[in-house]
């Protein structure tokens, strides 16, 4: 569950990105977040996995208040979040095996269920026979399942995805979009900051417009509706 009431982000250089944003969005849900370029759509999802803290405003996530949430707090907070970026993120000297375990050994799981877990996410994301493999061995759309496999391990309630088929081709994009609804049967909250307008047009979700800085638009199975 995510709350945020009138929450402002004003950068140290002086740029408002956010300009009093209030929404709810309930467990389970997917959610496109939609708008020209600099808007303040990464703002936006950046704020849900504490990256950026807004300048005014309450935000509530997983039941916690963000706004006086203590630094020592910050990890078990994190771990209820997964994040997938454009650009992946992986760490290019790790096998994909390692690159998703490390999520699991910072929080000390035992060997045995970390092997169980990394194996069984593969799985999911189809690439059991790739554990072995360095990030660079990859396609585009094999290292985008990797992040996403690494994001997912943790088992969060949340999933940020920030212009996750950015870097992707069409057919690629369709096949990690597959990934993340499979994702969001299995009841994880998905919110995905996106320009692809066919995505938005053909998996009909909830869609979130932003345009300076404010919502303009939140609706039920809505349309991209810009240009793309
Ligand atoms: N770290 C930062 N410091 C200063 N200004 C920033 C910072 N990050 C973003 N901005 C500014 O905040 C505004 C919103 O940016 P943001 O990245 O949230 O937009 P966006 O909608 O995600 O854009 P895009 O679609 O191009 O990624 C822009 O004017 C941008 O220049």
């Amino acid at each position: 569950m995510i709350i945020m009431k009138d929450v402002y982000k004003t950068y140290p250089n002086g740029v408002t990105a956010l300009n009093g944003i209030s929404v709810d969005i309930n467990q389970g849900e997917f959610v496109y977040i939609v708008g020209p370029s600099g808007a303040g759509k990464s703002t936006f999802v950046k704020l849900m996995y504490r990256e950026v803290e807004p300048t005014r405003g309450q935000l509530m996530i997983n039941n916690m208040d963000l706004s006086d949430l203590k630094e020592k707090n910050v990890p078990h907070f994190r771990r209820e979040i997964g994040v997938i970026f454009q650009d992946f993120k992986l760490l290019s000297k790790l096998s994909v095996y390692e690159n998703i375990a490390f999520a699991l050994e910072v929080i000390e799981e035992s060997p045995k269920n970390i092997r169980k877990r990394v194996m069984d996410v593969l799985d999911l994301v189809g690439l059991k026979n790739k554990a072995r493999f360095l990030p660079d061995e990859l396609s585009g759309g094999e290292q985008q399942r990797v992040s996403i496999a690494r994001a997912i391990v943790n088992h969060p309630k949340i999933v940020i995805a920030d212009e996750p088929t950015g870097n992707l081709d069409p057919e690629t994009s369709w096949e990690i979009m597959k990934v993340f609804e499979e994702i969001n049967a299995r009841g994880t909250t998905i919110l995905m900051a996106t320009h692809s307008k066919e995505i938005v047009n053909s998996i009909k979700k909830r869609v979130i417009a932003i345009e300076d800085g404010l919502i303009v638009r939140d609706q039920h199975r809505g349309e991209y509706g810009y240009e793309s």
